[in-house]
């Protein structure tokens, strides 16, 4: 078998496209997630409406979509489902194996309007709400957690800043050409000095004529090896600290930019991992994102969006190690029964499900808020904490299940216990998240 992975299965380029004709033939796209939602209700509460004010509307909303998912992301679910079996599922173990890079998968991603997901179709989106995003990262992520990461950070770390600061000729060069699975991008933050404290860049971003000029190196870069862009947070000003950070578009490759070696990892091993190092890199001045000293602001706020994508990442991991779980006990037999009638495992299988449904709650409700322009920091950090500890809690009870079996690599039950791990750590540290919750928390004591 090849990287490249099994023969093409005959994917619409655009789902949503063939639901719609499915369903009358003339309409482009039934992509209006609220009104769906509206008419949806409509059905479910008939003569109650009238009495509906605006704003129970939209709670309503909320609530029915955490009570049941609405028609359409069932359709997208199910679609991911399909998806996952015929493409990841026979390969992950090898994508992992040999660090290989799912190239043809992310291109049927593109296609299918994975790569872009709440991007307007103006702009060769999905045009999809965050729920919509949540619910296909999950999927992808339980047949693959290499690839729930290179989605996930072209969809929201590379693509979620650049549409939400972007000037609209920014978002046509580096928005469009992204979106189809052929080109990805990545997310420079961190740096060899300084992970959590993103605050403390010393990467440096200089005027020269018309030019910006980039020194430094950032590390530990998702999608770096196979990148044609980077949203790159430097230093314009040191003294201003935090203030004096400002964030670049970076085409890849450039004079200027190198990458650093492939870093050889416990987990995720299919998405690639690198430094960039920049030595005199020389970006046009219009590669500036935002304002000069507003990288800062656009990294915090890119974060809080990823992070619900990390806790999909994470529902993902830690369903595939319950279904793997779950499966093992009702067909491996010990003392001359199925392990899924000792009561012992049976306890275990029953807090795996406890855990993974709640964080499943809060990472839907994270994305319906931000989908409903809430405030939804605090909820994200909440989700991704939940999400992060259960996968990794989940993925340890599952090997235990699987006994022996659980620490070889025939079963992938040792894949997601590796996988898990990382959710704990990119994109804010547990720590980090309890940080951000109780900050939040104590504030809303205090006004
Ligand atoms: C596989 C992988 C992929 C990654 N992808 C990207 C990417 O695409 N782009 C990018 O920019 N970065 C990426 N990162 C970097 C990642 O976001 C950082 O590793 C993470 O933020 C932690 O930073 P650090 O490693 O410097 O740890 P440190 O910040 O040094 O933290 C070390 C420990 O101290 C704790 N700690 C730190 N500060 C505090 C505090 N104030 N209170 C309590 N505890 C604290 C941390 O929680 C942690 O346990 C990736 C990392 C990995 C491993």
């Amino acid at each position: 078998m090849t990287c490249a992975g099994p023969a093409p299965a005959a994917w619409s380029p655009r789902w949503w496209t063939e639901v719609a004709e499915r369903k009358s033939g003339t309409v482009r796209s039934i992509w209006l997630p609220s009104s769906m939602a509206a008419a949806l209700l409509a059905r479910a509460c008939g003569p109650v409406r009238g009495a509906l004010r605006p704003w129970d509307w939209r709670l309503l909303h909320t609530i029915y979509q955490s009570v049941e998912l609405p028609e359409t992301h069932q359709m997208l679910r199910q679609t991911c489902q399909d998806f996952v079996e015929k493409e990841l599922f026979p390969i992950a173990a090898q994508l992992d194996k040999e660090h290989c890079f799912p190239a043809a998968q992310v291109k049927k991603m593109g296609e299918l309007g994975l790569m872009a997901m709440d991007v307007p179709e103006e702009l060769s989106g999905a045009g999809l709400d965050y729920l919509a995003y949540v619910i296909a990262m999950e999927e992808i992520s339980r047949g693959c957690a290499s690839t729930g990461v290179i989605m996930s950070v072209n969809n929201s770390l590379y693509l979620g800043p650049v549409l939400k600061f972007g000037s609209e000729k920014q978002k046509q060069q580096w928005i469009t050409p992204f979106t189809s699975g052929d080109k990805i991008g990545c997310f420079a933050l961190s740096e060899p000095g300084s992970g959590s404290d993103a605050g403390a860049t010393v990467t440096t971003a200089r005027e020269d004529g018309d030019s910006w000029v980039l020194n430094g190196t950032k590390a530990w870069i998702t999608n770096a090896w196979e990148a044609s862009a980077a949203v790159v947070f430097a230093s314009t000003d040191r003294s201003l600290q935090n203030k004096g950070i400002s964030a670049f578009l970076v085409p890849m490759p450039t004079p200027g930019l190198t990458l650093g070696k492939k870093e050889d990892k416990l987990g995720i091993r299919a998405s690639s991992t690198a430094n960039l190092i920049f030595e005199e890199c020389r970006i046009p001045k219009d590669n500036l994102l935002g304002e000069p000293g507003m990288g800062f602001k656009i990294a915090m706020q890119t974060l809080d969006m990823g992070r619900i994508g990390i806790a999909s990442q994470a529902l993902g991991i830690a369903q595939a190690a319950l279904d793997c779980a779950a499966n093992y006990a009702e067909n491996r037999e010990a003392f001359g029964v199925p392990l899924s009638k000792l009561q012992a495992i049976q306890f275990k299988l029953a807090d795996m499900a406890l855990a993974l449904e709640g964080a499943r709650l809060l990472t839907w409700r994270a994305a319906m808020l931000k989908d409903n322009k809430k405030p939804f920091i605090k909820e994200a950090a909440m989700a991704k904490l939940a999400a992060s500890e259960a996968a990794t809690n989940i993925s340890h009870q599952a090997m235990q299940i699987l006994g022996g079996m659980g620490y070889v690599t025939e079963m992938p039950a040792e894949r997601h216990y590796r996988d898990a791990r990382i959710t704990e750590i990119y994109e804010g540290t547990s720590e980090i998240q309890r940080l951000v919750i109780a900050g939040h928390l104590l504030r809303s004591y205090r006004s």
